[in-house]
């Protein structure tokens, strides 16, 4: 027997809590959510067993089989049976069972405990059956399944030392016994047996889960449901704008007198110029979006904790089957509300390979949160804070752009699915999560880990694009009397660009903003600030902060168009990467670089022309 560090790793049902357990047992921050699906990719750390000894602990996406249907699935089956390249299959297994779904999750328990390999079970959220009024007999499942069963609450830390415990045990048996082979059995016979199973460790169970289901029974209602999501996710953006402004202004403020700081205690300098031209100017142009982003989050986070996040999908599987596409792609699809580059990797659960591609194509239509500071800016110069009835002018066009993206992303997959990705629609079948109230802990840890990526990438990536093109605006240095912009490098650039994108309204700091804005689109908002810094010299106009500077120079129609622009523009590194990375070659990242690409100039285009024609030129 091998004497290697023992491995250990987590398997079950979608949803059971394994990625809940990974983290408490190994101090991870593995991303949990109140929905199947969440985790896609094998992780690995390290826990302790009660004797000190480390043992490998493996997070495994969720899986309803060993006959692998769907990517995350087929990783799971292939960690399981020693197949995946670079990963010792795992000396124990952990199946994790949630215990108010006992019947359901017992099926794929069985298939596991059929390998004859040591096993453990956790049986998980008891905190819920007990809320749903659940009282389970540990023991009787023990005896009847022949491997140790131990209760916990892995959002508790509860039974976590008896889990490590048993999992030393099944793992010192391992090295003594050779395995037990248990005979196979059918499905249908493994689903009787998972209901005489689950009745017989059922000691009672009263009707308290009767309030869900007068939940379910509104929310998810074919007339009612989506009205209250749109309400819901109306109030979302309201919020975004409303709630963000103090916390906003404060940012502002801070960053100005920074700024002005900089400027009275040192001589004048590139040096200087730097730090405010380019530093305090461009980066601080996108970080005093961080309100807004971690408003937008905690919506995000507790819809997914409560499990509303999942009836969601079920709403929208009947629109997403219009356009020839599963409820399945919703949660992929939501994910890309955050970032498509997760949302992209989420398609892993899909399993019919064109219906996973059409939703990969589309999901960097979703309007990400790298989009939000793009969207605010213009939105804070151009449109009116004004009250249209009982909602705000601002939240609302925000809320347009965000429907533009949504309502172009299903537009495009109907058009896919009847050329490029042709097929039919596949069936789909999600078991809704139990409703959870969110806990605060966290929901904190979350937000911060969204304002920890946020701010990382405005100190690395967003920093060195913008410091890199404060160098290629500022030489070579402009003549007396020039304009310092246009005889610089950049400038030149943007001049020869300008011509292109000049038909659909944009001016030459558009263009100048676009190119650096292919990293992220979030560097459209620090090159347009760092621009007008360096354009404005060391004169009184530049004491004017970044919105009145738009408004100065840009017409309303060519403020629209960039909205536009930005609603479909692929302007984003990350995601042709990993669009590459999950088709395996360059031919999709291609395909989607040129149909938005086209998309966005030809909406912006349309967009300035007919502000044009009502006369908002
Ligand atoms: N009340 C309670 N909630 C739990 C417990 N364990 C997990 N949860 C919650 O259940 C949800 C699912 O947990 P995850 O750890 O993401 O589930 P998973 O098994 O990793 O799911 P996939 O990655 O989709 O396969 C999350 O909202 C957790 O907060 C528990 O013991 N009690
Ligand atoms: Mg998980």
């Amino acid at each position: 027997m091998s004497r290697g560090p023992c491995v250990a790793a987590l398997v079950g049902n979608p949803n059971a809590g394994k990625s809940a357990l990974f983290n408490a047992l190994t101090g991870a921050r593995q991303k949990i959510a109140n929905y199947p699906g969440v985790t896609v990719e094998r992780k690995a750390g390290r826990m302790l067993l009660p004797n000190g000894e480390p043992v490998e602990l493996v997070d495994l996406p969720g899986s309803y089989g060993l006959d692998a249907t769907s990517p995350d699935e087929e990783v799971t089956r292939k960690v399981i049976m020693g197949e995946q390249h670079g990963q010792a299959q795992p000396d124990v297994l952990v199946i994790v069972l949630d215990s108010s779904n006992l019947e359901q999750h017992l099926v794929f328990a069985q298939e596991v405990l059929e390998l004859g390999r040591p096993t453990v079970v956790a049986l998980n959220m008891v905190d819920l059956a007990e809320r749903d009024g659940l009282v389970i007999d540990a023991r009787a499942l023990q005896n009847a399944l022949g491997v140790p069963v131990i209760p916990t609450v892995a959002v508790r830390r509860r039974g976590l030392d008896e889990l490590a415990q048993a999992v030393a045990e099944a793992r010192d048996r391992v090295s003594e016994t050779a395995p037990v082979h248990r005979p196979h059995v059918t499905l249908p016979e493994r689903r009787l047996l998972a209901h005489e199973m689950a009745h017989g460790a059922i000691l009672s169970e009263t009707a308290r889960h009767r309030i869900h289901a007068r939940m379910d029974k509104v929310l998810l209602h074919p007339w009612a449901g989506p009205p209250i999501l749109f309400a819901l996710l109306f109030v979302v953006f309201q919020a975004v704008f409303s709630w963000a402004a103090p916390f906003q202004d404060a940012l502002d403020g801070l960053a100005g007198s920074l700024g002005d700081l900089v400027k009275t205690e040192m001589a004048p300098s590139l040096l200087r110029d730097l730090l405010t031209d380019g530093v305090i100017a461009g980066v601080g142009a996108v970080v005093v979006f961080l309100p807004q982003i971690l408003i937008l989050f905690f919506f995000i986070l507790t819809m997914e904790a409560t499990g509303y996040m999942a009836r969601a999908a079920f709403l929208m599987d009947r629109l997403m089957a219009g356009v020839g596409l599963s409820g399945r792609s919703f949660i992929p699809l939501l994910s890309s509300f955050a970032c498509a580059v997760p949302g992209i990797m989420s398609t892993r659960s899909i399993t019919d390979p064109k219906d996973r591609l059409t939703t990969i194509l589309i999901a960097p239509l979703m309007t990400c949160s790298a989009r939000l500071p793009v969207y605010a800016v213009i939105i804070a110069a151009f449109i009116p804070n004004r009250q249209v009835g009982l909602v705000g002018l601002q939240g609302l066009v925000l809320f347009a752009l965000y429907v533009v993206g949504i309502v172009g992303a299903m537009a495009v997959a109907l058009v896919l699915r009847r050329s490029v990705t042709r097929g039919a629609a596949s069936g789909f079948i999600m078991e809704l999560p139990k409703y959870q109230l969110p806990t605060v802990k966290d929901l904190a840890l979350g937000l911060f880990q969204r304002a920890w990526v946020f701010l990382r990438r405005a100190g690395t990536m967003i920093f060195t694009v913008t410091v890199a093109l404060w160098i290629l605006l500022n030489f070579p240095r402009a003549e007396a009397g020039q304009d310092q912009v246009n005889a610089s490098i950049a400038g030149h650039i943007a001049n020869g660009l300008a011509v292109v994108v000049e038909p659909i309204g944009f001016n030459r700091d558009i263009a100048l903003a676009l190119i650096p804005a292919m990293a992220a689109r979030e560097v459209a908002v620090s090159s347009l600030a760092t621009t007008y810094a360096v354009g404005a010299g060391d004169d009184a106009t530049q004491a004017k902060g970044l919105a009145d500077q738009l408004k100065s120079q840009w017409s309303l129609a060519t403020a629209l168009a960039f909205l536009a622009w930005f609603v479909f523009a692929p302007q984003c590194m990350s995601t042709i990467a990993v669009t590459r990375r999950e088709t395996n070659g360059w031919k999709w990242p291609g395909f989607m670089l040129g149909y938005l690409f086209a998309l966005a100039y030809l909406f912006a285009g349309a967009t300035y022309w007919t502000a044009v024609a009502l006369g908002l030129g």
